[in-house]
């Protein structure tokens, strides 16, 4: 299978490197700056679940249009509406499109582009950031990239992709309730990045004090009830779960807003957290604890962009 990364970031490089180190026929769409400091570096993992540098095939929004059988689409949200141009002349009739992004409401972002065929339902668990030099460093081994039709069905083209997937050093795994399971992650996401960067800390102090575990607790119990008046397909009771998960963590894990937070780097405070809390306008749910939150999202947004 011809399989395009767009963006070779902290995810894309990560999971497109497994594949290329397997063997697998990966290209990655960069921009220019990235561009050259790969062809200088290489593509550098250093990584839990092993080190490796590659040299993967690159290719610009100029280079000679040609339809890759899949699309791994790992910009952050404020940087999608560009990608989706970018990648235009890259996507086909027959091309699955598979966004890696945290949140939601870029899946209607790309049935809009691409059509409601083409774009099939993905996610992934991994603690990765880019670091010196454009190195991918990933910092605890959990590894996971879940992926599979958003009808849930076990269609032959998510079969061609499974076999792809298969016998890489990160796990690959094929869903069949990709949505519902976009849907959770979008959940434990929202609080665990929401709570990381509201106190500057990893998730251990935090969870530790009972203070702040009620602070997850409620932040969760907010957020599922938005999701359930939305009609969101959540399971009942999945905050129990995911507190269950949140306290199961890696004491120093950290989330990927926090550690772009730390970098003084733009953050998806308005893809993940507002599109929630504009949703509890609506369905007039009261959200203090996410209120919080976005406040000092917000506030860290203008000092940044000063
Ligand atoms: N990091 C993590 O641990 C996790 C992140 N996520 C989610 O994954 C998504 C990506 O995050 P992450 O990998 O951390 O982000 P990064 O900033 O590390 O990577 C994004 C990459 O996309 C590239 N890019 C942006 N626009 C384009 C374009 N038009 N053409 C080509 N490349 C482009 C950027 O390249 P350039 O250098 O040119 O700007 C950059 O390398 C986010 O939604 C995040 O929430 C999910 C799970 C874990
Ligand atoms: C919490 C984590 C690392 C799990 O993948 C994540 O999704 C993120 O930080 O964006």
């Amino acid at each position: 299978m011809k399989i395009l990364i767009v963006g070779a970031g902290a995810i894309g490089g990560y999971f497109g490197g497994r594949l290329l180190e397997k063997g697998e026929d990966v290209t990655f769409l960069v921009r220019d700056r990235r561009k050259e400091e790969l062809e200088t570096t290489g593509l550098k993992i250093e990584s839990a679940n092993g080190d490796c540098i590659l040299n993967p095939k690159l290719i610009t929004k100029n280079s000679e249009p040609e339809a890759y059988d899949v699309v791994l689409l790992s910009t952050k949200s404020y940087q999608l509406a560009g990608a989706i141009e970018d990648v235009r002349s890259f996507v086909g009739d027959e091309t699955m499109v598979l966004p890696l992004l945290n949140g939601i409401s870029h899946i209607d972002q790309l049935v809009e582009a691409f059509g409601e065929q083409s774009v099939i339902g993905g996610l992934c668990f991994v603690e990765a950031t880019l670091g010196e030099n454009g190195t991918i460093v990933q910092t605890s081994p959990l590894n996971q990239l879940v992926y599979g039709e958003r009808s849930g069905e076990q269609s032959d083209r998510i079969e061609r992709l499974k076999q792809s997937f298969e016998s890489t050093k990160a796990e690959f795994i094929l869903s069949d309730n990709i949505n519902q399971e976009m849907w959770h992650k979008y959940l434990f996401i929202t609080t665990m990045s929401g709570i990381t960067t509201l106190f500057e800390e990893p998730i251990g102090p935090i969870r530790e004090l009972e203070s702040g575990q009620r602070t997850i607790t409620a932040l969760l119990n907010e957020l599922e009830e938005v999701m359930k008046k939305f009609g969101a397909p959540i399971e009942h009771g999945i905050s129990n779960k995911l507190l269950e998960k949140i306290n199961s963590l890696g004491e120093g894990m950290k989330s990927s807003m926090q550690r772009d937070a730390e970098k003084s780097q733009p953050i998806e405070a308005d893809h993940l957290q507002g599109y929630l809390l504009e949703r509890a306008k609506d369905l007039e749910v009261a959200v203090p604890v996410l209120e919080t939150v976005y406040t000092k999202l917000k506030l860290y947004e203008k000092g940044v962009n000063n």
